[in-house]
């Protein structure tokens, strides 16, 4: 479950001060959010995600409010609720697709547990690529890589940045069932923004900012 209630946020005292809808998804609920380029949905996005605060308002995950923590607390929750899909992946380089994965769970303080890894790269279809650094991995495989970083802990939500910027039609329907597929599977909110209308058909619930 995640609920937002009357957030705001300016980037600088002169700047624009945003004030975004509440949401409220409950367990498992998936949401698109649409809206023009500059309107502000990656803003939203981080608001949801703890990686920035709001000048007013709340965002509230299983019924733990992100504003009632110190930045250690937070990031802490973060890294073992949230799962993050952006459009550039951050993989480490210099490490190979599992050691990534690994990583990953260290990071989140969750077990490593290697056939549960394995598994989930045999279901993106990257299973093969497991020993393979990221600058080995095509624009695809990179991507699923993204979706398997950010669901092998099993966040409680999964948030992706414009996920499908980049994809052809094909691959734009694929990505976003992998991400409903797993969402599905850990019982997570799925909450994607984007401007690209593709995506639309795939979602029963989207809002436009
Ligand atoms: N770090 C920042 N400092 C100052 N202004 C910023 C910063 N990040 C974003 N902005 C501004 O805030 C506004 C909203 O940006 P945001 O990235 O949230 O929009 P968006 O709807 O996701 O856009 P797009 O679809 O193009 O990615 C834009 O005008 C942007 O220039």
């Amino acid at each position: 479950m995640i609920q937002t209630e009357n957030l705001t946020f300016q980037y600088h005292k002169k700047g624009k001060n945003f004030h975004f809808p509440d949401l409220f998804l409950r367990h498992t609920e998936h949401l698109l959010i649409l809206g023009k380029s500059g309107i502000g949905k990656t803003t939203l996005l981080h608001l949801m995600a703890g990686l920035l605060q709001p000048g007013t308002g709340s965002v509230t995950i299983d019924g733990i409010c992100l504003q009632s923590f110190n930045n250690k607390q937070l990031d802490r929750f973060v890294g073992q609720n949230i799962g993050l899909v952006f459009q550039k992946n951050l993989a480490v380089w210099s490490l190979n697709v599992i050691e990534n994965i690994q990583a990953r769970l260290f990071f989140s303080r969750k077990k490593v547990d290697n056939a549960l890894i394995l598994n989930l790269l045999d279901q993106l279809n990257i299973g093969d690529c497991r020993l393979k650094k990221i600058n080995e991995l095509s624009e695809g495989q990179l991507q699923r890589l993204g979706i398997a970083l950010a669901v092998i802990h099993k966040p409680k939500v999964i948030l992706a940045d414009e996920p499908t910027s980049s994809l052809d039609d094909e691959n734009c329907k694929i990505v976003i069932e992998l991400l409903i597929k797993q969402a599905k599977q850990t019982n997570a909110n799925l909450i994607v923004i984007t401007h690209d209308h593709r995506v639309k058909s795939l979602f029963s619930n989207s809002i436009t900012l």
